[in-house]
């Protein structure tokens, strides 16, 4: 009933206005699927290659459709299978991990389709847990993804006592409306990152002051707890030549990017802080943990980029707590599942995210609920970010 019975592939914009690769699967019994590449800037060093989406697509149409012509959409390790047969890379250079990614998530919403269910119970299977995962929102931001704002790339607010998801989507909404409120008070023109978030021209060190201030005046107004963290994106800052972290004209030696994470965490009691370190500095990121560990999420994106060797190395030295999951950073829904299920034997807290550039496909909102992950990054305002936010709203309530 699910097999494969064709694949269009098409370029479709991005949130950037950047081309990125659409996928439609058919099956046999008339189930359909879409699915469309995001896109990252500040891209991991060991991530699977992203092709232009024309060259994507035409090697896409020459080497991977023909094989997959036939496989069950349902079966999803088949369909996966076939595409790594098809490109023969370990990374995807072939054809691109952009047509990768997104006929593995066309393929699973065709199979979902024939079946008759959401899309996260197909993935998640019936006995999936019951947990929502926490949104974390992006509501300041700088680094690759607005230029002259703060070093740090991302400030996210995190309403870790939300009694509800849609509760939790709403009060990062709020963080965001009352970060422009205290930057107004404070005189601050703010334009707006690749993510939507708030990108003034401030130091990071006022950008904690107003992250913290518009964060404490939401929780007062909601009555739960909220936090906030960051995604230093640190291997943008590191410069390999000075073997230093560069914010503007100061300069941080590995040991001292070590104490200054680890005294943020303790002053703003973060509740989470992914890749504050180098990219290749294990035993920095292990370093980190070990002293901060127990009280915060040390997240690895550019350290793991959803790739279960990468995982595993860090498991072995105690490199952090928890990985970034994001699918086209590895190609296939398999291979993030892969991550997940190796993260969770291993005490790691999953939280799956979306990437700079983005489309308004929704299947991470269902890999975050099908695979019981503890949070999900993917913004707070803008339509390609509340795509998957109010997904996830109508999947807590039945409603897909
Ligand atoms: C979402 C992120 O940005 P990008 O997609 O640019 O890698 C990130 O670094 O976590
Ligand atoms: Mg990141």
């Amino acid at each position: 009933m699910t097999r494969i019975t064709g694949i269009s592939l098409r370029r479709v914009l991005d949130s950037r206005g950047n081309p990125t690769v659409e996928a439609d699967v058919l099956t046999e019994s008339g189930g359909f699927g879409r699915g469309a590449a995001p896109s990252g800037a500040s891209t991991g060093e060991y991530e699977a290659i992203e092709l232009p989406a024309n060259e994507s697509i035409a090697k896409a149409r020459e080497h991977a459709v023909p094989r997959l012509e036939g496989v069950y959409a349902g079966d999803q390790r088949a369909v996966d299978n076939a595409l790594r047969a098809a490109d023969g890379t370990d990374d995807f250079s072939a054809i691109g991990a952009n047509s990768a990614v997104a006929i593995s998530m066309a393929a699973a919403k065709a199979a979902a389709d024939v079946l008759g269910a959401p899309l996260y119970q197909h993935l998640g299977g019936a006995f999936r847990g019951e947990n929502f995962p926490i949104p974390l929102g992006n509501v300041v931001g700088g680094g690759e993804h607005a230029k002259e704002a703060t070093h740090i790339q991302e400030f996210l607010a995190a309403p870790v006592g939300a009694p509800s998801v849609s509760e939790a989507v709403f009060a990062n909404a709020a963080v965001h409306a009352a970060v422009a409120d205290v930057l107004d008070e404070r005189g601050v023109p703010a334009a707006k990152g690749d993510e939507g978030a708030w990108a003034p021209p401030i130091s990071d060190a006022e950008a904690f002051e107003v992250v913290e201030e518009a964060v404490d005046r939401v929780e007062e107004e909601v009555g739960f707890e909220i936090r906030f963290g960051l995604d230093m994106a640190a291997a943008e800052l590191y410069d390999d030549d000075r073997e230093a972290y560069v914010y503007g004209d100061e300069a941080k030696s590995t040991d001292e990017q070590v104490e200054y994470v680890a005294g943020l965490v303790d002053e703003y009691d973060l509740a989470y802080v992914e890749d504050p370190l180098d990219e290749n500095d294990y035993e920095a990121f292990a370093e980190l943990t070990d002293r901060v560990g127990d009280r915060t999420l040390i997240c690895g994106d550019d350290l793991f980029v959803t790739n279960v060797e990468r995982l595993r190395e860090g498991i072995d030295v105690g490199a952090a707590n928890s990985i970034l999951i994001k699918p086209n950073q590895i190609g296939t829904l398999s291979d993030a599942f892969d991550a997940v299920e190796l993260a969770s034997r291993n005490g790691y807290e999953t939280v799956i995210s979306h990437r700079s550039g983005e489309t308004e496909d929704t299947t991470i909102a269902h890999l975050a609920v099908a695979t019981d992950a503890g949070f999900i990054k993917t913004g707070t305002v803008g339509g390609e970010r509340t795509a998957k936010l109010n997904e996830l709203v109508r999947i807590a309530d039945d409603a897909v």
